[in-house]
């Protein structure tokens, strides 16, 4: 994890290609690079896919929010896998928590996640709690994760009571916190760049993701 500065191996296709942790690669600096351009790319058949950018983090931290805004900079599609959840199963997330219960609900996301990955090549973001699942957190080594992060009292601000967010139905800033000690850790280790987004607007927050992944000029 690092919070701006990162070299990313380039591929092909003219864009940077995902981070990878192996030995002796080739990567060079990204800024002052073109942005990414996907939908003017020709794409061989069979061309492997993954998302531009994976934006984790926990619930009302500007996720959807702030990747509309990235993806409309980077002239990429965006997606959000508690969306296709949400299309797929004909109900809310709420109603899938209270019909099935949690562990009946990270079954169905983690499946969602796994299909975003290899479908997408936008901004894609995650459920805020999908990085509890390990398998999901193998898939991402190797992509490009950002972790919006922020503190208890701007998540009270933002996620209020509302029981759209099951999780947080009941005391939201105690659950909050317990959510975080026990996930704070994970969004960090999956992540290439944190970008705080306390006190921020979500084009500052934007801003600040463009320039932790060196594409400032975006
Ligand atoms: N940087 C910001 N400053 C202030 N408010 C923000 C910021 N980013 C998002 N918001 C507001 O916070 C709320 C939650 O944002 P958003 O829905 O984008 O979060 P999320 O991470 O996608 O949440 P979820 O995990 O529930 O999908 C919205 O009302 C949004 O307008
Ligand atoms: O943090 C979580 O566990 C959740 C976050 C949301 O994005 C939804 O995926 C759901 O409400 C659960
Ligand atoms: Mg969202």
């Amino acid at each position: 994890m690092r919070r701006a500065g990162r070299r990313h191996r380039r591929r092909g296709d003219g864009r940077p290609g995902p981070r990878r942790r192996g030995r002796g690669e080739v990567r060079r600096r990204q800024r002052h690079r073109d942005p990414p351009q996907r939908d003017l790319l020709p794409r061989e058949p069979g061309h492997p896919v993954s998302p531009l950018i994976v934006l984790v983090g926990p619930m009302g931290v500007g996720k959807s929010t702030v990747g509309h805004l990235l993806a409309e900079r980077l002239g990429v599609a965006y997606r959000d896998t508690d969306d296709d959840i949400v299309a797929a199963e004909g109900r809310t997330i709420a109603d899938i928590f209270v019909d099935e219960g949690e562990p009946a609900f990270r079954a169905i996301e983690k499946r969602a996640v796994r299909t975003a990955l290899t479908e997408h090549d936008g901004v894609l973001a995650l459920g805020g709690g999908a990085i509890l699942d390990p398998d999901t957190r193998e898939l991402l080594t190797g992509q490009r994760v950002v972790y919006l992060s922020m503190q208890v009292e701007e998540a009270v601000r933002r996620t209020g009571l509302g029981v759209a967010r099951p999780l947080l139905a009941v005391n939201p800033r105690k659950q909050w916190r317990e959510l975080m000690e026990a996930r704070r850790h994970l969004y960090e280790e999956a992540a290439t760049a944190v970008v705080p987004t306390d006190g921020r607007t979500p084009e500052e927050v934007t801003e600040a993701a463009l320039d932790a992944l060196e594409w400032k000029e975006a």
